[in-house]
């Protein structure tokens, strides 16, 4: 049995859905369907969960939310319209709405409900177009299909017990057509995965059902070196390791979720990654091994958006428990932390700025100050990290040389670099206002020269 997960471009429009039907049709494998919410038809459209969530805020902020609701209308009037089917679901989400916004929940479970609207809706239409066409098919929703997450809304985990419900889909004999996105809890209250999260449920089926390969339908041909909108025509990876990607993915290759690379890797599944307007093409296929590379970069990613704190201290490397307190402030105050590069005197904390808000900064830096009495401590915004990824980089002697000279050519100062901890990559911390000219620069040196 293969999982075929289709991405918010792939579901965008009729014409989309047309595509995706084909695809379906095409291979009597694809039985398990994961599907995301209406994403952008062209560059300025808006997604359908960003309408949805623009929806919830209005109305927690007491302001009308009547637009909003019909633009999502609209989009799903147009699609059921185009594909001749029955528009029931317009109703449906009306309702849903209503009721989720009525309810005596937290504004936290509202807002999930909401989002997950748009991926159960898609869900519903997708399963009664299949069935207009002569096919199999019915709407199955996650917490009949058994996905049990962790109460966590908008960053739900899924939790281990969930597996051994979901084999039992295997023994489905029509195709079953699954909103991704969200779960249940073990109370029954319904949480989202994070931003991008269908890619996770498409991840946890296949693990579940024991899928042979898990396909995830995307707007690209492949996994590219390195993010296409910085690079024109980048050079495509045709294999990766589960390692790899999942390092990439971390770091911006947004086309694939870096939590869903867990599930299929723990389960050894495949991952392919195709186009749906060119679903033919080879894709990237995703593997737990691949042979030895001449050139053992695989990809570039680059992220904005992270805070250091700097902290340095004559002997620091005596004064026991000093990263410990330093880390235990952070965890007091809520606040996750992504790499720690340390010297003699001297430690880094990388944080995503969205952890870090402005209003927490005065007070996190006060409470450091007070605990660990440091010589320095100042904080940098405006960070952005740039991973070079491969495996078998650790035993290739001169890449690090290679990739500060890229860096140099591109008049690019690098604040920060990390390299050891992890065999597959290295890490440079640089201001965020150069990612593109560095990034292009380290392409060069790696892909084209
Ligand atoms: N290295 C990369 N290779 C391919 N696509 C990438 C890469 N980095 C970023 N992307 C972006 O990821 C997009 C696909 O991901 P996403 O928008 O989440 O798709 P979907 O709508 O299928 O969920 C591509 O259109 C591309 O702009
Ligand atoms: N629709 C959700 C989940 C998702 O995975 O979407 P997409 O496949 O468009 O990345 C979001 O926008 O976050």
């Amino acid at each position: 049995m293969k999982v075929a997960k289709f991405g918010g471009s792939s579901v965008a429009s009729a014409e989309q859905l047309r595509k995706v039907a084909s695809i379906i049709q095409d291979d009597k494998e694809r039985k398990a369907i994961v599907v995301s919410a209406p994403g952008k038809r062209f560059s300025d459209d808006i997604k359908v969960t960003d309408l949805l969530i623009e929806l919830g805020e209005a109305y927690f902020n007491k302001q009308a939310y009547e637009q909003q609701l019909q633009a999502v209308l609209e989009r799903f009037r147009e699609i059921t319209a185009e594909l001749h089917i029955s528009n029931d679901v317009i109703t449906e989400i009306k309702a849903s709405v209503e009721s989720i916004l009525e309810s005596n929940q937290t504004d936290a479970i509202k807002m999930d409900a909401l989002k997950a609207t748009g991926e159960d809706s898609l869900a519903k239409v997708l399963s009664a177009y299949l069935q207009s066409l002569g096919l199999k098919a019915s709407y199955l929703n996650p917490k009949e299909a058994g996905i049990i997450v962790t109460d966590n809304p908008g960053n739900a985990q899924i939790l281990e017990e969930s597996y051994a419900e979901l084999y039992k889909l295997r023994e489905r004999e029509e195709i079953f057509v699954i909103p991704g996105f969200f779960g249940y809890t073990n109370d029954g209250t319904l949480n989202t995965f994070s931003r991008g999260g269908s890619d996770i449920t498409g991840s946890i089926i296949a693990a579940g059902v024991q899928a042979d390969l898990y396909e995830n339908f995307t707007d690209v041909d492949s996994v590219y070196s390195v993010n296409p909108t910085i690079v024109e025509n980048p050079k495509e990876i045709t294999s990766l390791t589960y390692k790899e990607m999942r390092e990439l993915s971390y770091a911006g290759f947004s086309v694939f979720h870096d939590e869903a690379l867990i599930p299929a890797f723990k389960a050894d599944i495949p991952v392919c990654i195709k186009n749906t307007n060119n679903p033919n093409g080879i894709g990237t296929i995703i593997v737990s091994k691949k042979e030895p590379q001449p050139n053992p970069v695989v990809g570039i990613a680059s992220d904005t958006g992270f805070v250091s704190i700097y902290v340095s201290k004559y002997l620091m490397n005596r004064e026991l428990g000093f990263g410990r307190k330093l880390l235990t402030i952070l965890e007091d105050e809520d606040i996750s932390f992504e790499h720690t590069p340390s010297g003699i005197d001297d430690l880094s904390v990388i944080i995503r700025e969205s952890h870090l808000p402005k209003e927490k900064e005065e007070r996190v830096v006060a409470r450091i100050k007070e605990v660990l009495n440091p010589d320095t401590i100042h904080i940098d915004r405006d960070l952005a990290l740039i991973m070079v990824v491969g495996e078998g980089m650790d035993s290739t002697i001169g890449l690090a040389d290679k990739a500060t000279n890229a860096f140099a050519k591109a008049n690019v100062n690098i604040e920060m670099m990390n390299q050891g901890s992890s065999e597959v990559s290295m890490m440079f911390g640089i201001k965020t206002g150069e990612v593109k000219e560095a990034v292009k620069s380290l392409y060069e040196t790696f892909f084209t020269e």
